[in-house]
């Protein structure tokens, strides 16, 4: 029996459905909140939602733009992008009257701020009992039930245990965790680094350099993640190398595929979110504020801001000097 009886999932993108629909077939009442009320109508009459087209939302799923309505679960899912969590978490904290466990599902760090997920949230809303949740798991595939594992992380381990039960099913299973740090780690660096393998392999620069530089991607996730406290079990686990193995692999990421198009000089996917993006500049900042070296991440964030060509940018990766592995 699990504490956590209702789920709210807040956001109501191709993640938040894919929740949406991994708490209902864990057994929880499930209300999935839209910040249009009118997206929101269409969606709870049809059962079908744009944002992660051929899927359709079980009949038991209340589909609602009344915050204060969403803010009575029991547990609380934020499926927006990083950068508007905040705005979100501010809007539910004035519903919030007991302490209730806010867990983040988007995967960035903050503009300005450098703060990550949880933060925000501890920030945003004093009252929450903040956690993160991530891991390999594109939306589509969690929504139409292929198996696949993630991490879910909480301060307290009787509480991240209790998210996991009340979440977890055969197709989606959660381990818990109490490194908060090291999830959050792990899913914002991958996105950036996502970006940079789709750049090589639009390049046709081949499958080794593929592998290289997945590779080269993760010890610089590796050396950030340490240097913030990260668990090294957390940085080889599912919300780290998993993730990254699955976003770096394969064009169903969106991050992949941004870069997949900038390789090949072609327009990227329009209407797409690709949170590397806005994580890039963030990331870099933050690593220089630790003194830590992140160069597959600065050729990034360099191309995007346009500091760089993607042929410089490669020229100099390859160039760098030869030194220890590490
Ligand atoms: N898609 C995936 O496979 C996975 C995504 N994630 C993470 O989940 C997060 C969301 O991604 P995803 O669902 O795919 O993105 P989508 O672009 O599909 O959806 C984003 C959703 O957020 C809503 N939104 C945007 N801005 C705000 C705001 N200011 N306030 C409230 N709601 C807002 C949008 O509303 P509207 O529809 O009205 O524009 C939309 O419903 C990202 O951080 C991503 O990295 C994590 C794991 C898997
Ligand atoms: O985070 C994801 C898979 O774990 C989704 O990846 P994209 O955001 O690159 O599509």
């Amino acid at each position: 029996m699990t504490a956590f009886r209702s789920v709210a999932v807040i956001g109501a993108g191709a993640w938040g459905t894919a929740l949406a629909t991994v708490a209902a077939r864990a057994g929880r009442n499930v209300t999935l909140w839209a910040r249009n009320a009118e997206h929101a109508a269409r969606i709870q009459s049809t059962r079908d939602n744009p944002r992660l087209p051929g899927v359709r939302l079980a009949s038991d799923i209340v589909v609602t733009s009344d915050l204060a309505a969403a803010s009575r679960a029991k547990m609380l899912l934020i499926a927006t992008p990083a950068q508007h969590l905040r705005g979100v978490v501010n809007m539910l904290a004035s519903h919030l009257t007991t302490p209730v466990p806010i867990i983040a599902c988007a995967k960035g760090i903050e503009h300005g701020t450098h703060r990550f997920m949880t933060d925000v949230i501890a920030e945003a809303a004093p009252r929450a009992q903040p956690a993160i949740l991530s891991g390999p798991s594109f939306a589509d595939d969690v929504a139409r039930g292929l198996p696949t594992a993630v991490t879910l992380a909480a301060r307290d381990d009787a509480l991240a245990s209790g998210l996991v039960q009340a979440l977890g099913s055969p197709t989606f299973r959660p381990y818990h965790s109490t490194d908060i740090r090291g999830v959050e780690i792990g899913g914002a660096a991958k996105n950036v680094l996502a970006i940079a393998v789709g750049i090589a392999v639009g390049r046709k620069l081949g499958a080794s350099a593929q592998a290289a530089l997945t590779t080269r991607g993760f010890a610089e996730l590796t050396r950030l993640g340490r240097a913030l406290g990260a668990r090294s079990e957390t940085l080889t686990g599912l919300s780290g190398l998993g993730d990254l193995i699955l976003t770096c692999s394969s064009p169903q990421s969106r991050n992949f595929a941004l870069g997949l198009a900038l390789g090949r000089g072609e327009q990227p996917p329009a209407g797409k979110l690709a949170e590397g993006e806005f994580t890039a500049p963030v990331l870099i900042e933050l690593a220089a504020s630790q003194g830590i070296e992140m160069p597959v991440s600065e050729a990034v964030a360099s191309i995007l801001a346009g500091r760089s060509t993607i042929d410089a940018a490669i020229s100099g990766l390859l160039t760098r000097p030869f030194k220890a592995e590490e």
